[in-house]
């Protein structure tokens, strides 16, 4: 027989390897069409290509008068006027020019544009006053310049940001290949807990986890069911678990090894199984990971920092892969570091940051229960497990999370 992976005594999950069997688990949902607006901050799921060509005809960059490079320095007659939506037709001979505005075509028989700050008019008659366009073309944005018909706008597993949405539209399309909305379950658990806001004056513990992960996914194309705070019972925990319909259950607590964690149990109890538990990872060592019917289950640790890690590192990847994401991870960046370092242990360690004058500052309490030090940080340098000591100036991965 195998092995079981979550058996206490297994050796830790590295990072890494818990995030790519999160990946094979199951695939990305359904892709469906949506409008740019719905669709923005979902992720492509086919390359979009440009309906058209930008600009579609040679266009004025300035406001002043198309000419030809050739009449320098002028005079010339000025025989119409185009205007962004509003062309003008005729054809513009030799010692001829044409009022013409930002954003309008080119008449034909024109090349470039003379700003009306170097050019004076009186009637008909138009006189250069002051250097000129300096060469052919001169200010004017030549058919195509910014992407032609055929052209990739956005590649498949691409995040729709809003200049991508901004392009996709200027491209010709009103709605895109996406995938639908994820629903996301966030279940609390400890009979601790009162929801935030509550009578602050007692010992229980507003609950802050569901609000944090919440807030975590309020930028994504996700629809938060919230089903609150739990109670540490297995009846109460496997029948809500048991009843949830959603791409993906998140839990907080009870995912350690005390008597009141009962997530696992509850989970398995509900039909579901769990794949891996507990990873090389401070904070967050006890998250584990399962399925339940069609839902991915993530069991986060209820201290606080712990959550915040591991949200980071499995549910927001986890999201981004079943929405489509062509690189679900975190952009991991690099950062000098402001003070020396110790030698780390068997873990990756994930330290809360503050980055100053380019430079980043771990904290020097890093107690995953300790919220105002990751709410003060701006990132979090990883220090690999077994890595040794580092002094300050040397490089370091770092998370930027604010
Ligand atoms: N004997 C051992 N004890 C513990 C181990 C271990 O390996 N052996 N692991 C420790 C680690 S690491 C962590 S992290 C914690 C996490 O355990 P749980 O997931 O079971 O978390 P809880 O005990 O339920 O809660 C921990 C802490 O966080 C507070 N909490 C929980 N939920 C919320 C919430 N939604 N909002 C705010 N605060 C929350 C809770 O009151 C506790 O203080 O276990 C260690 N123990
Ligand atoms: O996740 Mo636990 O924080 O490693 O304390």
């Amino acid at each position: 027989m195998a092995a079981d992976p979550t058996a206490l005594g297994v050796a830790l999950l590295p990072v890494a390897e818990a995030q790519a069997r999160l990946f094979v688990m199951v695939p990305p949902v359904a892709p469906e069409r949506a409008p740019l607006r719905a669709a923005a901050g979902r992720w492509a799921a086919q390359d979009i290509l440009a309906r058209r060509t930008q600009p579609a005809a040679d266009l004025s960059a300035m406001d002043g008068y198309a000419i030809r490079h050739a009449d320098l320095p002028g005079p010339w007659r000025v025989v119409g006027e185009s205007a962004a939506g509003n062309p003008f037709n005729g054809t513009v001979a030799a010692g001829e020019a044409a009022r013409i505005f930002t954003g309008a075509a080119m008449p034909a028989g024109t090349d470039t544009v003379l700003i009306q700050e170097e050019a004076a008019r009186d009637g008909e008659r138009l006189i250069l006053t002051g250097e000129g366009p300096g060469h052919h073309g001169r200010n004017v944005r030549r058919r195509g310049l910014d992407f032609s018909e055929g052209q990739p706008l956005v590649r498949v597993g691409e995040r729709l940001t809003p200049a991508r949405i901004a392009v996709a539209a200027t491209g010709g399309h009103g709605d895109l290949p996406v995938r639908r909305r994820l629903r996301v379950a966030i279940a609390a658990t400890g009979d601790e807990l009162v929801p935030p806001g509550s009578d602050p004056t007692g010992l229980s513990l507003p609950e802050s986890n569901g609000a944090m992960l919440a807030a975590m996914l309020a930028h994504l194309p996700v629809d938060v069911i919230d089903l609150g705070i739990l109670p540490d019972r297995l009846d109460t925990l496997r029948d809500t678990f048991a009843g949830v319909e959603a791409d993906l259950l998140v839990t907080t607590g009870g995912a350690s090894v005390g008597d009141h964690d009962l997530v696992r149990p509850a989970i398995e109890a509900a039909g579901g199984v769990i794949d891996f538990w507990r990873i090389a990872l401070r904070p967050g060592k006890p998250m584990m990971a399962g399925r339940l019917g069609d839902a991915i289950v993530l069991g986060l640790p209820g201290n606080p920092v712990s959550a915040f890690v591991t949200a980071t590192l499995f549910v927001l990847p986890v999201v981004a892969h079943l929405g489509g994401a062509g690189d679900p991870l975190p952009l991991v960046t690099s950062a000098l570091l402001g003070e020396p370092l110790p030698a780390n242990q068997g873990r990756t360690d994930y330290l809360r940051a503050e980055i100053r004058d380019g430079r980043a500052f771990a904290s020097t309490i890093q107690d995953s229960s300790m919220l105002l030090t990751l709410a003060r940080s701006t990132c979090l340098i990883i220090r690999p497990a077994h890595a040794p000591a580092a002094q300050a100036g040397e490089s370091a991965e770092i998370l930027v999370i604010a």
